[in-house]
């Protein structure tokens, strides 16, 4: 049957077939319908397709790439703090515990004045759409006002939002001029943020998703890390954390739990299906069973981790124990908000875990073998593992999945014999210039 579609993209494109593959189709009609999803798309080898494109074509929402343009899924990044987007590139010389004292708690304490949170936050979200980013899991601030203009931000420029009000009631590791006063309150406000994302969402199509936030072990009391918990079963809600992130806060939940932290957060009820969790730089294996078991995913933020991670995430074990991956920039303990830079760094470090690094030792003594990811795998953590780790229909050109996509040009088109060539040179060598088109839901929003 000759059906029309709201738009049709004619051209070639790139997805991820499974954590090692990517699939490469020279020409198709990639078929969009009004709710924002991919209904179909039709091969050139297809009886209808010319009736299709001619009907797009008189209708006008037929868009037809140029041979170097190439459609991809949109990116989703598991790990951003949007308040800290002024920060991006600063600092990043001192220690996590230093870092967040000196430079991240002051700026995070500005969003009380809902002008800076404006600002700020319409800036950032326009610059990750602009990198290819169509679906986000933000951390706000303690504020939720602020919070709220970061979700009326992701809605007015159509980026999918993930967003969670941080909680931070340890008044010995939170300064008292940002920190909840009290459990009670950390946790009030949580479920009062999510009544109020709730409502904004009668008004848009694009839901922006609460997510309960306890900042990280080391920041929230008992108390509040409990009624958390509670919240996170009341409303069935994801939850996002830092876990495992470097030997200081590792360390911190031994000393003060005599556990390691992700059995403190589970023991809590904050480890769920819906639970991303980021860095884990130094999870165990047994904690990697932990997070198997209760379906928990990782945010792989390997820029940031270079500052401070004190270890190299080694991905490829973290999959063999099918614990689900994405990637995440981590704005600002990772500088970029491109999670282009951030794939070859995920390969960059494990090449590095892979090798080793101290000249002094021999060959086979140097680093931990097969851990070196293929820019495929890395691919495959910025589309399909962010979305399975979101539980979202998404990062994939496919029938039946939203569609969320980029459009990228390939400047650099001198050796593009093979589909591989050109999927690695667009892996490496594209940048916020060569993003020339983004979709969100079947919404053109660059
Ligand atoms: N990278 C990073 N780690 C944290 N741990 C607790 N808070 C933060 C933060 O803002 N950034």
């Amino acid at each position: 049957m000759i059906i029309s579609y709201s738009k049709i993209i004619e051209g070639a494109n790139f997805s991820p077939l499974a954590q090692t593959e990517v699939s490469y189709q020279a020409q198709q009609l990639i078929c969009l319908d009004d709710s924002g999803y991919i209904a179909r798309i039709i091969e050139p080898s297809d009886s209808d397709y010319a009736a299709i494109k001619q009907i797009a074509q008189a209708n006008d929402t037929l868009t037809t790439l140029r041979p170097n343009q190439y459609i991809l899924p949109g990116f989703i990044d598991l790990h951003v703090h949007a308040p800290q987007w002024p920060n991006a590139g600063l600092a990043l010389d001192r220690p996590l515990n230093e870092w967040l004292d000196t430079y991240t708690f002051p700026l995070e304490a500005k969003y009380q004045d809902l002008d800076f949170a404006k600002t700020v936050y319409n800036d950032l979200v326009q610059e990750l759409l602009a990198n290819g980013t169509t679906t986000v899991l933000y951390f706000g601030t303690i504020h939720n006002t602020a919070n709220l203009e970061l979700a009326k931000a992701c809605i007015q420029h159509g980026q999918r939002g993930f967003i969670g009000k941080v909680a931070m009631d340890n008044p010995d590791q939170t300064p008292d001029y940002y920190q909840d006063a009290s459990a009670q309150v950390a946790v009030d406000q949580t479920e009062q943020f999510i009544q109020q994302l709730n409502e904004l969402n009668q008004t848009t199509d694009l839901k922006q998703t609460p997510v309960i936030t306890p900042r990280f072990v080391p920041s929230c009391t008992p108390d509040s890390l409990k009624g958390l918990g509670d919240l996170a079963r009341k409303y069935d809600l994801p939850v996002q954390s830092h876990c495992s992130e470097s030997d200081w806060e590792s360390g911190y939940a031994l000393e003060h739990y005599h556990m390691r932290d992700a059995e403190v957060l589970d023991h809590y009820g904050l480890l769920t299906d819906k639970s991303v969790m980021a860095h884990g730089t130094k999870l165990t294996d047994h904690d990697y069973q932990l997070f198997e078991k209760q379906g928990v995913a990782v945010a792989h933020c390997p820029i940031s981790n270079v500052y401070f991670g004190n270890a190299v995430l080694p991905v490829k074990r973290v999959l063999t124990h099918h614990v689900k991956t994405g990637l995440g920039t981590d704005i600002s303990g990772g500088y970029s908000p491109s999670l282009y830079q951030n794939m070859r760094q995920a390969v960059m470090s494990s090449r590095m875990l892979q090798d080793g690094v101290d000249n002094q030792l021999p060959a086979d003594k140097r680093g931990v073998a097969d851990s070196a990811l293929s820019v495929k795998t890395a691919f495959y953590l910025a589309t399909r593992g962010g979305a399975e780790s979101l539980h979202l229909q998404t990062g994939k050109i496919a029938e039946g999945y939203l569609a969320d996509m980029q459009v990228v040009s390939l400047q650099n088109d001198f050796q593009t014999e093979t589909s591989d060539n050109i999927f690695e040179k667009l892996m490496y060598q594209t940048s916020k210039a060569d993003i020339d088109q983004v979709y969100v839901q079947g919404e053109r929003v660059k």
